[in-house]
Parts: structure tokens; sequence; C-alpha cells
């Protein structure tokens, strides 16, 4: 049978599956997010990509959320929920990693409020700090925020506002831990543990009633 998170997420006719990918800047998400597209089918969203996107377009909000990527601040929910829902609707994928979101108690109340969408479970990369901080310097992906000194307050917004939602999950007993220090491939294999005995978990979607399934507004 079917349990309450995936009653929750019938959506648009469908089982959505939804994966948050959590850990501080420069952990390895984007890296690992990658791999499981390869290997499990999943539509890789990165909150922080949608973002960068959006100031690219143009669009009336693109100031402001440069300034704020500038300072490492986390952009109102309300801008990063709507543009990580349409890009859901547009993908034709029932499978999502949604990385570097929720980044705050914000992200995570609105985003469940506006889609009904619970996580199948938090994909949380625990790394210290001077291993990520040698990552971003290293990056050279010409990014506005891998300087030192916003890199300094994207650890600070973590610390204080991402933590703790990575510990609300964790005390419903969501969260998958990885070690995210050690070499990509060594990385990966943990991570493709987690995903194939989720697989397994997965109730079909026989086992819903209709009646559940929303139609797309
Ligand atoms: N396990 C690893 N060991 C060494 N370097 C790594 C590892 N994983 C990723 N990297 C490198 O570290 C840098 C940051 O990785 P990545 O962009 O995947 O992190 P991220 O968590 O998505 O960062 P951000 O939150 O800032 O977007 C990249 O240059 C990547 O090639
Ligand atoms: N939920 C989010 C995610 C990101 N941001 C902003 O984007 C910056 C870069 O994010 P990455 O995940 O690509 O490192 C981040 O420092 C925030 O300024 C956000 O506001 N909300």
């Amino acid at each position: 049978m079917g349990t309450v998170v995936d009653a929750q997420n019938m959506k648009y006719g469908r089982k959505v599956i939804v994966v948050f990918v959590l850990g501080g800047p420069g952990s390895g998400k984007g890296t690992q997010c990658a791999n499981i597209v390869q290997h499990f089918g999943y539509t890789h969203l990165s909150a922080g990509d949608l973002l960068r996107a959006e100031i690219k377009s143009g669009s009336e909000n693109g100031t402001m959320i440069q300034s704020m990527i500038k300072e490492g601040k986390i952009v109102p929910s309300e801008i990063t929920v709507k543009l990580l829902q349409q890009a859901m609707q547009e993908s034709g994928n029932d499978k999502f990693l949604i990385d570097g979101f929720p980044r705050n108690e914000e992200n995570r109340e609105t985003f469940e409020s506006v889609t009904g969408i619970a996580p199948e479970f938090v994909l949380f990369f625990d790394c210290p700090e001077e291993e990520m901080e040698k990552r971003l310097l290293s990056r050279k992906q010409g990014r506005e925020d891998d300087n030192m000194e916003t890199i300094r307050k994207r650890f600070k917004v973590y610390m204080e506002s991402s933590l703790p939602v990575v510990e609300y999950y964790s005390s419903k007993g969501n969260v998958r831990k990885i070690d995210a220090v050690k070499q990509v491939d060594a990385v990966f294999e943990d991570v493709k543990a987690i995903f194939n005995s989720t697989i397994e978990k997965v109730a079909p979607y026989e086992d819903f009633p209709t009646s559940l399934n929303t139609k797309m507004p």
C-alpha cells in the first residue's frame, strides 16, 4: 500500500517523486546529481541554476536576485518555488532531484504549501568547511559568488538557515547522509546504494486510489 507521502504526491494524474539534495556550498551536490540523472533517470533541478537563468533572461526580478546571490542571501521563496514548479511541469518527468533547496524554513514551508509535495527523502552531503572552501575556490566556473568574501557569507547562511532544515527532516527519519569528503566515484557508490534501496521500496502506481489524482491547473 502507498504511504502518506505517496498519497500527498499524486499530481497531474501521476505519482511525483521528489528528492531534496542538500549540503553546504561546494559539497558536491551538482556533481553527484549529474551522475544520478545518468543512472536513475531523474530530472535535475538546481535552484541556484534556475535563479541564475532568471537573471540572464532579463526578468524584472533579475537585478534583485543577482544582488542577493552576490551577498550569499536566500532569495524570497515565492520566486524560487515558482521557478521550480514551472520547471517540473515543463520537464515531462515525474522524478526530480531538487538541488540546493529548501535552503531555509520559508523555502520548505512555501514548497510544501504551494505544491503539496513532500520529499521521498533528503540526500544530505556532509562535508567539512575547509574541503568545501578549497573546492569552491578552484571551481573556476566564473560564478560571482565563488570568492572568499561571498563564500564566508554562504557558509554562515548554511549554518544558520539551511542546517535546521536538514535537522527538521532528520527528526522525521527522512535524511540519507553521505560522507561527501571522499573522491567523486566513491561518493557515487554510496549514493547509488541509497537510490537502489529506495527504488525497491517505492510502491507501484496501482496502489493509489484514482480519486487522489489531481489535474494540472
Ligand atoms: N568528491 C569530490 N572531490 C573533489 N572535488 C569535488 C568532489 N565533488 C565535487 N568536486 C568539485 O568541487 C566543486 C564543487 O562541486 P559542485 O559544484 O558539485 O558542488 P555543489 O554542492 O553543487 O556547490 P554549490 O552549492 O556551490 O552549487 C566542483 O569543481 C567539483 O568538480
Ligand atoms: N533555494 C535557493 C538556492 C539558491 N539560492 C541563491 O543562489 C545562490 C547559489 O546557490 P547554489 O545552490 O547554486 O550554490 C545561493 O547562495 C543563494 O544566494 C537561493 O536564494 N535559494
